[in-house]
């Protein structure tokens, strides 16, 4: 613990400042990270046969919020069409989305992360698992979802966002749907990708079209379901 605050896993594998014997422990970190991934291959291994999508969106978008609102609505219309919900099982978007899927009887998932400060898995999960390394985690992410509904979010969401769209362009994944919901939140941040990044070259034009900004929860879930791969 650093004064209350506990200190995770990926703060004792980043940490570049410690002695030599410390550094030799990091080679055996690795035996850890390894049975993460396989806790986490064999728990969500059930989620083989369903068709899975990822939701991503703020922590902080709490009970009450608009965004609250429309990650519990998109939760539900995922269920309706038959799709599994995995988040981040935190609280905020992710809850929102968790909780709409139980409101419909579908398949809700939690990945959730050790963090600094205490917090737990949301209520509404059916299946969870707790990791203590963030990269293990979106491996997880990555393979039990088809698809990516991105709800209004943070630095966080970001991050989701752009692992995503980088496996993408990259064709690291195959055909892998994202909807960006929220076309007031995510309409400035796609303008800067065309009118800044993509005239920079730094993204073809075409890398605009990885993805669809929509406000129609519909939309969104038809994107998922039409185009899941
Ligand atoms: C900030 C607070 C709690 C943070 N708790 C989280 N629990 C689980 N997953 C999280 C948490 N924070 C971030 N994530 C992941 O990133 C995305 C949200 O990040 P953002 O910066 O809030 O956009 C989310 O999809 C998670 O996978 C206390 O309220």
């Amino acid at each position: 613990m650093v004064g209350r605050r506990k200190v995770t896993a990926d703060e004792h594998l980043l940490d570049s400042q410690r002695s030599e014997e410390w550094k030799q422990r990091a080679a055996w970190r690795s035996l850890r990270i390894l049975s993460e991934f396989v806790d986490g291959f064999e728990t969500l291994s059930e989620l083989d046969q369903t068709q899975a999508v990822g939701v991503f969106g703020s922590a902080r978008s709490g009970e009450g919020t608009p965004e609250y609102t429309l990650g519990r609505e998109l939760g539900r219309k995922l269920a309706e069409a038959g799709c599994t919900v995995i988040t981040g099982g935190g609280p905020g978007a992710m809850e929102a989305a968790n909780r709409g899927a139980q409101d419909r009887d579908g398949m809700s998932v939690g990945l959730g992360i050790e963090l600094p400060f205490e917090q737990g898995i949301n209520a509404y999960t059916d299946l969870e698992v707790d990791f203590r390394y963030f990269f293990v985690r979106k491996v997880m992410f990555l393979k039990y979802s088809q698809g990516f509904c991105v709800l209004p979010g943070g630095y966080g969401t970001m991050d989701e966002l752009f692992e995503a769209l980088t496996l993408v362009q990259t064709n690291k994944v195959g055909k892998f749907p994202i909807a960006l919901i929220g076309t007031e939140f995510w309409g400035g941040l796609v303008d800067w990708l065309r009118d800044t990044m993509a005239k920079a070259g730094n993204i073809s034009y075409a890398d605009l079209d990885l993805m669809i900004v929509t406000d129609d929860l519909d939309e969104a879930v038809d994107h998922m379901v039409s185009n899941c791969k």
